[in-house]
């Protein structure tokens, strides 16, 4: 028994040893048990948006899969009978199986040879449902045939010249390994008219455009026939529609293709509307209409949020989000107008935290080579300006014509396929439902989780700070009423964001200090020192980059536009501005997506490596006029 007492006692004597020589040890370790028990407080600022479920929905899973909801995990691509360049090119984007949208539109295409109205969510698959079929036909006519000439079989229209290269993007990728039978023509392309009509002239098997392109080049080619246009597509339907392309498509109908000679057409997009129905009319026979959106209860990707706020608490909670890293990942931040955008970049650039802009004042070079870097993670947070005015159905009185909306309705980021963006955040609500749709389809595409998170102004609130207040804003209430209707229908819940009010008002002087700088001098001085700074980058280097195209990737959009008067000290966020359970670990608080923590730079290959002095090379210095 002795011995017992004796060997207790000394285990003892060891633990007490332990614990004297290594209380420092157990000191942190203790520490980080509380800490981590403690940071619900840190999250509880917004919980739902940073709760870990979200978390790791949203970045777990990176790799290309499509949702349960989208994906018709019975069929693969095989059973479709499709040819096996295509197969393989499919395989080689990572595609496992179909979308439900996909193999309704392949099937009817190919073996009903019927003519398709497809609604289908944002990110399910669209393009491919009819580029998939288009390729396939090709090929199969091709085998039959002897002749080795070309024939213009399809036409695929698109609102935009941002599309239009998307689109001929991925059909480059989908015609990778049988890129000598089916050649593509961007019409958009500037290539000048001459060369545009001998390209022409040479018979590629897909033409894509934007309808007025398509007009001019028939216009420019006199005695133009596309005798064995075989299919027809618009994508995007609705906006070709409102951005008034209507008197271009009636001449394409009329005058320039036959399309009663059996000409198989593909209408999509995400929203359809009334306006839909004339073209309907005018291009297709006894459509099949797939109607492929609603979401059901125990499969969404996006989670829907909003905040009732002020206008001028708009920037207090977005600067709160974005400083203290409460979104993980790639956040798409929406704004009305133009001048707003410059605003709000250089309203965040006090605090040291870099945006790029995009927006239809930019050039074109310049808005897809922002895209591209977006997707390719050089930036995570893009501040895009959607000028759309469209209104709802239910707001009849003040419905604009399609024709006047022409303009308003130009939208930079609709169609746009924007990869892994986690989050997108309307800063400024759109002002009706449709937009609402397109834009929050920025996020979770093809499979991927996403959130959105929506500011809107409180009736009561608006016009109470006029530098902040924005005319599109008054309406939010009314707005948010219809958006919530319209995703009730498709199957989605809006939840309301909850947080703690009171934690925000430390921040407050800090905002209004930020604020007060970004005067109307300094947005019109950062708006024009942006487009003079891309003009030169989009006009003057575009053959360069041409020839050199690894420069492209060292050209930044997300540089400083103006002087605007910064105070150092808010960039850092003090200690005591910070929830309590956060201040002993200030290192991991702070919205850093580009630059390091401790301000070094990363550089790969190390001082003296290849790749570090390959990315000292600044393109713009050294191009030659
Ligand atoms: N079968 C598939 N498997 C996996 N990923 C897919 C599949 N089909 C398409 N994708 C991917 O899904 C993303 C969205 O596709 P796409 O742009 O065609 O969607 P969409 O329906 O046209 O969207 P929007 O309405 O916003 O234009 C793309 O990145 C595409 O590569």
């Amino acid at each position: 028994m002795y011995i017992w007492f004796s060997i207790i006692g000394d285990l003892f004597d060891l633990l007490a040893f332990f614990f004297f020589f290594y209380r420092k040890f157990f000191s942190f370790l203790i520490l980080q048990i509380c800490l981590a028990l403690s940071s619900p407080i840190y999250l509880a600022l917004i919980p739902s948006i940073y709760s870990p479920s979200t978390y790791n929905r949203v970045h777990t899973d990176m790799a290309v899969q499509v949702a349960k909801d989208y994906v018709d995990e019975d069929v693969s691509f095989e059973s479709l009978h499709l040819d096996p360049r295509l197969i393989q090119a499919i395989n080689k984007l990572g595609y496992e199986h179909p979308t439900l949208v996909q193999t309704q539109s392949i099937k009817l295409s190919l073996e009903d040879k019927k003519d398709i109205i497809a609604r289908a969510s944002t990110g399910s698959g669209k393009t491919a449902a009819y580029c998939i079929p288009i390729i396939q036909s090709i090929l199969t006519d091709r085998e039959g045939s002897r002749s080795s000439e070309h024939h213009t079989k399809a036409i695929i229209l698109v609102p935009t010249k941002e599309l239009s290269k998307q689109v001929s993007d991925f059909l480059n990728d989908l015609c990778v390994f049988c890129s000598k039978e089916v050649r593509l023509l961007n019409a958009t392309e500037s290539l000048g008219d001459d060369l545009l009509n001998s390209l022409v002239d040479e018979h590629p098997e897909i033409i894509i455009s934007t309808p007025s392109k398509l007009v001019s080049i028939f216009e420019n080619h006199k005695n133009l026939t596309f005798a064995d246009l075989k299919y027809f597509v618009i994508d995007e339907v609705d906006l070709v529609v409102s951005y008034g392309y209507n008197d271009d498509l009636e001449k394409l109908s009329d005058q320039y293709l036959n399309m009663k000679q059996g000409v198989q057409v593909f209408m999509m997009s995400a929203t359809l509307n009334e306006d839909v129905d004339a073209l309907k009319k005018r291009f297709c026979t006894k459509p099949a209409v797939l109607r492929l959106q609603d979401v059901s209860e125990d499969n969404k990707d996006l989670r829907q949020y909003y905040i009732k706020t002020g206008e001028l608490d708009k920037f207090l909670l977005i600067y709160v989000i974005l400083k203290l890293n409460l979104i993980k990942g790639k956040i798409l931040i929406f704004v009305n107008d133009l001048d707003r955008g410059y605003r709000l970049k250089l309203y965040l650039q006090n605090f040291g935290i870099r945006s790029c802009i995009l927006n239809s004042e930019l050039p074109l070079n310049s808005r897809l080579h922002i895209v591209e870097q977006f997707n390719k993670n050089v930036y995570h947070l893009l501040i895009a300006t959607d000028e759309s005015n469209e209104q709802d159905a239910e707001d009849k009185d003040e419905k604009k014509s399609s024709k006047s909306s022409k303009k308003a309705d130009y939208g930079v980021s609709r169609g746009v396929d924007f990869k892994n963006v986690a989050c997108v955040l309307n800063f400024d609500l759109p002002t009706s439902s449709r937009a609402y749709i397109h834009r929050v389809g920025r996020t979770a595409r093809a499979g991927k989780s996403g959130i959105s998170l929506s500011f809107v102004v409180d009736a009561k609130e608006w016009g109470k700070h006029r530098a902040s207040s924005l005319a599109t804003a008054r309406k939010d209430e009314k707005v948010m009423e219809r958006i919530r209707r319209a995703q009730t229908k498709l199957g989605y819940e809006l939840e309301p964001y909850q947080f703690d009010k009171a934690q925000l008002d430390n921040f407050r002087y800090r905002m209004e200090d930020s604020f007060r700088s970004i005067t109307r001098a300094a947005i019109r001085e950062a708006r024009l020192r942006e487009i003079k700074m891309e003009l030169i980058t989009s006009e003057k280097l575009k053959r360069h980059f041409e020839e050199n195209p690894e420069d492209l990737a060292t050209l930044r959009h997300d540089k400083a536009v103006s002087k605007v008067r910064s105070d150092q000290n808010l960039k850092d966020v003090p200690d005591y501005l910070l929830p309590k359970a956060a201040r002993k670990n200030p290192s991991q608080v702070g919205f850093v997506p580009f630059n390091r923590s401790n301000g070094r730079k990363r550089r790969r290959g190390g001082r003296n490596g290849k790749d570090w002095k390959k990315r000292k090379v600044d393109p713009l210095k050294k191009f030659r006029k």
